[in-house]
């Protein structure tokens, strides 16, 4: 056979497999719900400028449209459309590998993320009770507030649904990850490129904790006192941002990156590239909770792996037996809300 026939031949049977003609990849649909705000915006951006994603569905109750239009005249490979309103979701949701929520509302000065359960926790039950009709195999990445009750939320939604597999459900934590190794590569003063700190628990206030003993590359020239520093302005990270937008949100354009390290995770670890892990807010029997963020393994399926604690320092014992507690009542929260 000719070359270019021997080709055309294997791009047929790629493309039948699902595999893109152009890049080799197999082909990936992205949907982001919630595609239009603060976080939505930037993260429709960094998921197009993705070369493993191959199709990008932008769903948002208003201003799709605008966004879609905006981010598909990027000369990247993956096709984006926009989906606006409740008519529109589960086409936007159909076929979807990973779905991506960033939906709901934002905290203002003064309010903690639990004071957004009562709006963002009705969001996150409706996108699901869709999620499991229309992409019931998608990964579900949970971005939207508060964490700690809006995965549990997602969990007893797939379960009345029947279509839940713990595997491929996350909380996104990452943008605790990414603030630990910020500080930390500011404070022991080592390459910020270099650094890697697990973080566990939650994703609220003291149920945030970052596990600086672990951190990498070590270094001694870290006091007591500089360690419960950087945690505590890894726990207020978030609080920070509110404070300095004075009003006009919470983190976005961070949590935008935060988010897509992670579905590139997820996409890494779906296209079979070995030992992926980052740390997600998951199903877990790391502790005596139902859900706690660690270090997960991703793979074809969503989490291959579970991974443990590892050795702990005394600060990092005691921080973990002072969480245990609200982040057991944020969990329960949910699962009541999400079975009233
Ligand atoms: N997991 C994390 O680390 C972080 C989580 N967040 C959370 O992410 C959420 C979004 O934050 P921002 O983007 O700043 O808020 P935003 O208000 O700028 O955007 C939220 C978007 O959600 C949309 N939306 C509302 N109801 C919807 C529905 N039923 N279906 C689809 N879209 C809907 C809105 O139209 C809006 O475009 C908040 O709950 C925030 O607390 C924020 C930063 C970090
Ligand atoms: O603090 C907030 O409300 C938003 C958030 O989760 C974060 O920035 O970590």
């Amino acid at each position: 056979m000719r070359p270019s026939l021997m080709r055309s031949a294997s791009q047929v049977l790629r493309r039948r497999r699902g595999y893109s003609s152009a890049s080799g990849q197999p082909e990936r649909k992205v949907a982001i719900l919630g595609a239009a705000g603060g976080i939505g915006q930037p993260l429709s951006l960094l998921m197009k400028l993705n070369p493993l994603v191959s199709s990008l569905s932008l769903y948002d109750i208003a201003g799709t449209p605008g966004v879609a239009a905006d981010v598909s005249h990027i000369n990247a490979p993956a096709q984006v459309k926009g989906f606006m309103g409740d008519d529109q979701l589960g086409e936007a949701l159909e076929g979807s590998d990973i779905v991506i929520i960033p939906a709901g509302v934002p905290r203002k000065p003064g309010m903690t993320r639990d004071d957004l359960f009562n709006i963002n926790a009705g969001i996150v039950k409706n996108l699901c009770t869709a999620i499991a009709k229309y992409c019931p195999n998608a990964l579900v990445n949970m971005i939207s507030n508060p964490v700690n009750s809006t995965v549990p939320i997602a969990a007893e939604v797939f379960k009345k649904a029947g279509t839940y597999d713990e595997k491929k459900l996350f909380g996104v934590t990452t943008l605790d990850v990414v603030r630990a190794k910020t500080f930390y590569a500011g404070k022991a003063n080592v390459p910020v490129t270099d650094v890697n700190v697990p973080v566990v628990g939650g994703h609220a206030g003291i149920t945030i904790l970052p596990l600086f003993s672990q951190a990498t590359p070590a270094t001694n020239a870290l006091s007591d006192e500089d360690i419960k520093a950087l945690t505590k302005r890894t726990q207020d990270g978030g609080t920070e941002v509110v404070e300095a937008k004075a009003g006009k949100g919470s983190a976005t354009l961070s949590m935008a990156y935060a988010g897509a390290v992670f579905a590139n995770a997820c996409l890494k670890g779906l296209n079979g590239v070995p030992d992926v892990v980052e740390c997600s807010f998951v199903q877990s029997t790391v502790t005596e909770l139902p859900f706690f963020a660690s270090k997960v393994k991703l793979g074809k399926n969503g989490v291959e792996e579970v991974l443990g604690l590892g050795q702990l320092s005394d600060f990092e014992k005691e921080g973990l037996e002072n969480l245990k507690g609200e982040l057991k009542a944020s969990i329960e929260k949910g699962i009541k809300f999400a079975n009233a």
